[in-house]
C-alpha cells in the first residue's frame, strides 16, 4: 500500500508498454509515419524534462527508429513491430472531438513478467497500446513498483481478428479487474471512461480522466476535482494522453502536488497536439517548464507535504492558479496562431480556448514511500 509521503530524493521509474509504428491516414492518403506508442510519447516528456526514466519495450527487427529513441527496445527477431493505422476521416466522430479510427495491423509480442528488470521502483507506468500488457504482466509491476500508473488503454483494447480494428470492452470483463484496488492511478480518456463505472473505480483508486481541450478531471474515493486545460492549436490529437500521463507523473516524480501535477500534465499535452506524431518541443519552453517547476516546488515545500503524521495536506496549494498561469505564459510566445498552422489533420471547432475555472485537492495513494535501498540493477536495454 502507497501512503502520502514525500517524494524520495531520487525517485526510480518504471515505464512498460511497446513503441509502435503509426500511420496517419486521411481519405486514402497517407499523412505521415511516425514512431509511436505510449512510451514514446512518455519517455519525450521525462526526457525534456531531464528526469530519468528505465523503459521496457519490445520490436522487431523492422523497428525504424532505434537510432533515435533515447531507450533502446528489447528486439524480437521472430516478431513484427506493433503498428497501428490510424485513420482521421472527415466527419469521424460528431460529437465535436478529434476521434480517430484505429487499426493495429501488426503486433509485436507481449511485455512478460521475464521482462522486467528484478529490481524495485518508486513509480511504474502500464502503458501498453496494443494488447502487449498482460495481467500476470501488471502483478509483477505491482510487485517491483511502489505506486503503478495505468493508461486503461492496455487493460480495454481488443482487436478484430481480420482487420485489427481497436474495440474496446468493459473494464470488468478483461482480465486486469481484480488488480484495481492495487494500482494508484488509472487514467482513461472521455471515450474510454464510458467502459469504466468511474464511481466504483474511484473507491479503489485515483482515476484521472482527460477531456481534450478541457483539460481532465481527477476522481478519488471522496472527491473530485477539475483541472483548467492550455490555449492550444490542434493539428494531431496523437498521443496527448500519453504526454498527458508523462507530465503527470514527472510533476510527482518532481515532488508536486497532484492538482499541480495534472497541470503539467494537460500542458504536456496541449503542447502535443500542436504537432504531427512525437513532438519535438520548443527547447525554450522546456527550459521554462523545468523553471515554473522548480519555483512551485519551493513554494509548496513550506506546506504542500509537511504534516507531522507524514501525510499528505489536503487543501489548495496556494499559487496553484499562478502556476497555471506561469505555464500558460511559457507557451504563448510560441503558440502558433489558425493563420501560421498548417492543418494537416483536422482540428475540432474551438481548440483555442480560455481555462476553466480550478478546484483544488490531493489524493494519499500517490507518493510513494521509498523503497529501502537496494542496489540498482542496469537494465540492459537503458542507455
Ligand atoms: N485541443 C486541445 N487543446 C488543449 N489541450 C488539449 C487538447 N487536446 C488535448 N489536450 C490536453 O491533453 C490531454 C489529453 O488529451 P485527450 O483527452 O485527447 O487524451 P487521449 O484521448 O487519451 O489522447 P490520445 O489517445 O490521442 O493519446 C487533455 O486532458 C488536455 O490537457
Ligand atoms: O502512438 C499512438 C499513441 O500512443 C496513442 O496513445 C495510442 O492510442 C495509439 O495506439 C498509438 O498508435
Amino acid at each position: 500500500m502507497v501512503t502520502g509521503r514525500k517524494s524520495p530524493l531520487n525517485p526510480r521509474v518504471l515505464i512498460v508498454g511497446n513503441y509502435c509504428h503509426d500511420v496517419l491516414i486521411r481519405d486514402g492518403d497517407v499523412l505521415a509515419e511516425t514512431l509511436g506508442g505510449a512510451a514514446s510519447f512518455i519517455s519525450n516528456v521525462f526526457d525534456g524534462l531531464s528526469i530519468r526514466c528505465n523503459l521496457i519495450s519490445k520490436v522487431g527487427q523492422d523497428f525504424k527508429y532505434q537510432a533515435k529513441v533515447s531507450h533502446g527496445a528489447i528486439v524480437v527477431p521472430s516478431s513484427e513491430t506493433t503498428m497501428f493505422h490510424a485513420y482521421f476521416d472527415l466527419g469521424l466522430g460528431g460529437n465535436g472531438r478529434e476521434d480517430r479510427v484505429l487499426k493495429r495491423v501488426s503486433a509485436c509480442e507481449p511485455i512478460t513478467p521475464m521482462d522486467l528488470p528484478d529490481t524495485r521502483f518508486d513509480f511504474g507506468m502500464a502503458v501498453g497500446v496494443g494488447g502487449e500488457i498482460l495481467p500476470e504482466t501488471l502483478e509483477r509491476m505491482l510487485e517491483i513498483c511502489r505506486v503503478v500508473f495505468v493508461d486503461i488503454q492496455a487493460l480495454i483494447r481488443v482487436f478484430g481478428r481480420d482487420d485489427g480494428a481497436v474495440n474496446l470492452v468493459n473494464l470488468k470483463e478483461s482480465g486486469f479487474y481484480p488488480l484495481l484496488p492495487r494500482i494508484g492511478v488509472l487514467k482513461a480518456s472521455t471515450e474510454e471512461a464510458v467502459f469504466v463505472d468511474v464511481e466504483e473505480i474511484r473507491k479503489w483508486c485515483c482515476v484521472v480522466v482527460t477531456n481534450g481541450k478541457e483539460g481532465c478531471k481527477v476522481y478519488w474515493s471522496d472527491g473530485e476535482l477539475q483541472i483548467a486545460p492550455f490555449l492550444a492549436n490542434q493539428r494531431d490529437p496523437t498521443g496527448a494522453g500519453d504526454s498527458f500521463l508523462g507530465g503527470f507523473v514527472a510533476g510527482l516524480v518532481q515532488g508536486l502536488s497532484v492538482p499541480d501535477a495534472a497541470l503539467l500534465g494537460n500542458f504536456l499535452g496541449s503542447l502535443t497536439v500542436e504537432q504531427i506524431g512525437l513532438p519535438k518541443f520548443d527547447l525554450r519552453i522546456l527550459q521554462r517548464v523545468r523553471d515554473e517547476v522548480q519555483r512551485r516546488k519551493m513554494q509548496c515545500s513550506s506546506y504542500c507535504y509537511e504534516r507531522s503524521d507524514g501525510e499528505l495536506k489536503f487543501s489548495k496549494p496556494l499559487g496553484h492558479e499562478q502556476f497555471h498561469a506561469s505555464l500558460g505564459t511559457a507557451k504563448l510566445p510560441y503558440l502558433q496562431t489558425v493563420q501560421e498552422c498548417r492543418c494537416d489533420l483536422p482540428r475540432s471547432p474551438n481548440s483555442v480556448e480560455q481555462s476553466l475555472p480550478n478546484q483544488y485537492t490531493g489524493h494519499p495513494k500517490l507518493l510513494p514511500t521509498p523503497f529501502h535501498e537496494e542496489p540498482v540493477r542496469t537494465i540492459d536495454n537503458e542507455p
